[in-house]
């Protein structure tokens, strides 16, 4: 449903992705994986309408689009969940949800806001992902970070996204923490976005990933799924460039189909 095709996105003259081909189906969790200033955060901004690309396609449904802004992106059903959620931390968890929708009931002049409503509609949003037990009445800066996170995907799969991007937060979360926003990707995919989770952790892509985009200087430097390789595998290839430079020539060999990447 998501398609890049030859994309690449220069600073400057350098560029921070180089002809990146990839498609992004809906249902499948993909995962971001590279080093440092290999080129993920870019693949994020541009998903998400925070950059232009300079070069290439990114079709969706396979007509070409280009978000002039991240408003833009999120109208084509594009939710990013960012490192520092855009949620209002002092307000409530349902106040968060329902933002600039909230229920209302009555007529004119006295359409008033219907709290019920809106606390059990957050219940139920949060529930389709799998997560329960929450107070939709705590402010959300009370929430664990996970958590945090998990109300952002749930209000992103209530609103109708058709693709969730997620760029892993820097700060370590605990296992608990990462449970949960497990839980809530795997309740996304479920409902059959198309995810895209940029992680610097091999073990956990491996554990939710359907699909492992390897990038290295802004190239796919492989594109691998669960049949290619295992939780193992994917932690060498994060470790050492040598290692993905002789995987890379090794599909290639076996699927020449795979071309120069
Ligand atoms: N605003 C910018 N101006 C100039 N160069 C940039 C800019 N943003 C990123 N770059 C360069 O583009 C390349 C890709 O960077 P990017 O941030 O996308 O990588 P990354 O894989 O997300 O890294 P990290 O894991 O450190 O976040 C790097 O060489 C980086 O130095």
């Amino acid at each position: 449903m998501l398609e890049l095709r030859g994309l690449t996105v220069r600073h400057g003259s350098v560029p921070a992705l180089d002809r990146v081909g990839v498609t992004l189906e809906g249902g499948r969790i993909t995962c971001v994986l590279g080093e440092n200033g290999s080129g993920k955060s870019t693949l994020v901004s541009v998903l998400s309408g925070l950059r232009r690309h300079d070069e290439g396609e990114l079709l969706l449904d396979g007509v070409p689009v280009r978000f002039p802004s991240p408003r833009a992106a999120r109208a084509a059903g594009i939710a990013t969940v960012w490192q520092d959620l855009a949620v209002a931390p002092l307000l409530s968890v349902w106040r968060n949800l329902c933002l600039g929708a909230e229920p209302t009931r009555g007529a004119w002049p006295l359409r008033r806001l219907d709290v019920d409503a809106a606390r059990e509609t957050t219940v139920r949003a949060l529930e389709r992902i799998g997560v329960t037990g929450v107070d939709p009445d705590q402010p959300v800066n009370s929430l664990r970070p996970g958590l945090r996170q998990s109300l952002a995907i749930a209000r992103a799969v209530h609103y109708g996204a058709r693709a969730l991007v997620l760029d892993e937060p820097t700060e370590p979360m605990t296992i608990a923490q990462h449970t949960l926003v497990g839980q809530a990707v795997l309740g996304a995919r479920a409902q059959g976005l198309a995810v895209v989770l940029v992680t610097h952790n091999p073990r956990y892509a491996h554990l939710v990933g359907d699909r492992f985009l390897l990038l290295a200087r802004g190239q796919v430097a492989g594109d691998l799924t669960r049949a290619d390789v295992d939780s193992d595998d994917l932690t060498r290839l994060m470790a050492g460039g040598e290692e993905l430079t002789a995987l890379t020539t090794r599909l290639q060999e076996l699927h020449p189909e795979l071309g120069d990447r």
